[in-house]
């Protein structure tokens, strides 16, 4: 399910490590200068607090310390290195606070040493508008109109009435219960037609922040025949991709009837009202998903801007920036995020300025009138992986399963990254965490078949190599 704590818990941190309130902007704006660490943003929003120079969120004004600067060492004023919270280069751990005195070269001053920390610059933010943008340059694919018209409307329709009594997903932030800003569901499938078996059905019991829930409900009738439609075209996708990623599923479902290489067992939904409703940056957890997953994402109702924006490799930073992409989803769209997009970007639903309404092409009501809507209602159907199921769950200290989270910062082609088994409690403890991490090891926790086993074994004809994945990646 969605780890939506992302900007949220670090909205949150800033929050609690700051001395006062601040706008989201003026915080995310700090975040963005401290590349995401929330005690630099709190830091540089503190030195705007009382007894420091530096307005937090406001321009420092230069006319008042070059005039601090020429009226001597008397009047002069502590000084940050950085000439603006604002700015875009990100300060050290903890900023260097100089004085400048008369006597000191003014020129010297003012010529700053560049920060010893080379920074790219930030491309700009590209909306892709159509399938073939979409797939240059994520590694997602957008499909239109998917369903047929009137299954689509009938699948917008009773989620639109049922959703209005969906819950806000609550976790704890540290001392704080925080509330996500959009209703959220989560069903199960009755059978997934291959096999008798349905663990999945208990792993779908902790989709609520990893705590044990009553069974979520299954799929309706709706669901099933838009999910079978959405399976087929998943398939047909992943089997059109140049490469495969190692740790992908690769169990029941290859030689079915069907012949389908992918399947759905679960699940979430989400209903935002308005414009102003959204999900922050997130990656999907893997606890259940396992790596490198594939998560396909219906979209009814208005259209709503999905944001996806790369992690970019530690060891890449100083030769590429991130950027984001912005793509707008009408109703009856999919968007399928492919293996290796939860562990690369993260991916969001921002408020908007502006929204389209609705207007379904279908009465709800056959000769009744066509109403406007102004929510958004999206579906992710996902396969709930059988050697992920809830035993095989590494339990933390304080006794509840832990969630798998990929190692995003060090992504080598998606193939050497870890992953960890981190410490969830805080989430649902009172914000109280054991602080537990630990590598996942595959094979040490015998999980699989995954297609990089069956490879070895000469099980699967398709081949591999790093050069043909470095071909692929986008
Ligand atoms: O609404 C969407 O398109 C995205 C939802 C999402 O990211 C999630 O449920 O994890
Ligand atoms: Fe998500």
């Amino acid at each position: 399910m969605a780890d939506e704590q992302d900007t949220d818990t670090l909205l949150a941190l800033v929050s609690s490590l700051t001395h006062k309130g601040h706008s989201t902007e003026v915080m995310l704006d700090a975040l963005v200068q401290a590349e995401g660490n929330p005690e630099l943003a709190s830091q540089i929003l503190n030195r705007g607090h009382p007894g420091s120079e530096v307005a937090a969120g406001k321009k420092r004004k230069r006319a008042s310390d070059l005039d601090s600067w020429l009226k001597g060492p008397n009047h002069a004023k502590p000084v940050s290195r950085h000439a603006s919270p604002l700015s875009s280069t990100a300060p050290s751990s903890d900023p260097p606070i100089r004085k400048v005195n008369r006597g000191v070269d003014l020129m010297a001053v003012l010529k700053q040493p560049p920060p010893s920390k080379k920074t790219t610059p930030r491309k700009p933010t590209l909306i892709l508008t159509n399938p073939q943008m979409v797939a240059e340059h994520t590694p997602c694919t957008m499909h239109l109109s998917i369903l047929p018209l009137q299954l689509a409307s009938k699948l917008f329709y009773s989620l639109e009435q049922s959703s209005r009594d969906w819950q806000r997903n609550k976790w704890w932030l540290f001392d704080r219960l925080v509330e996500s800003p959009h209703r959220t569901a989560f069903f199960v499938r009755k059978t997934d037609g291959v096999s008798d078996d349905e663990t999945w059905h208990e792993s779908a019991q902790y989709w609520y922040n990893g705590r044990k829930t009553d069974p979520p409900d299954v799929f309706s009738s709706e669901m099933e025949e838009a999910c079978e439609i959405i399976e087929r075209l998943v398939t047909d996708e992943i089997r059109r991709r140049p490469y495969r990623y190692p740790l992908e599923w690769a169990g029941g479902g290859v030689d079915s009837t069907n012949d389908l290489i992918w399947r759905a067992n679960v699940a979430a939904s989400n209903r935002y009202e308005g414009r102003n409703e959204s999900v922050g940056w997130h990656s999907d957890h893997m606890t259940y998903l396992g790596p490198h997953c594939t998560i396909a994402s219906l979209s009814l109702g208005t259209r709503r801007m999905f944001s996806l924006r790369e992690t970019v490799p530690l060891h890449e930073t100083e030769i590429r920036g991130a950027q984001t992409f912005n793509i707008p989803l009408p109703h009856n769209s999919l968007v399928i995020m492919h293996a290796s997009c939860q562990e690369r970007f993260k991916h969001s639903v921002p408020p908007q300025s502006a929204m389209d309404v609705y207007r379904p092409i279908h009465p709800r009501i056959p000769g009744g009138p066509i109403e406007p809507f102004n929510c958004r209602i999206n579906i992710t159907f996902r396969f709930y992986r059988p050697d992920f199921k809830p035993p095989s769950i590494p339990l933390c200290k304080c006794g509840i399963p832990t969630v798998l989270r990929p190692d995003m910062k060090n992504q080598r082609d998606g193939q050497e990254g870890k992953y960890w088994w981190t410490c969830f409690a805080g989430a649902q403890n009172d914000g109280k965490s054991c602080g537990m991490w630990k590598v996942m090891d595959m094979e040490a926790e015998g999980r699989g078949p995954t297609v990089g086993s069956m490879q070895q074994t000469g099980a699967s004809s398709s081949s591999s190599s790093r050069e043909q994945l470095q071909n692929a990646r986008r």
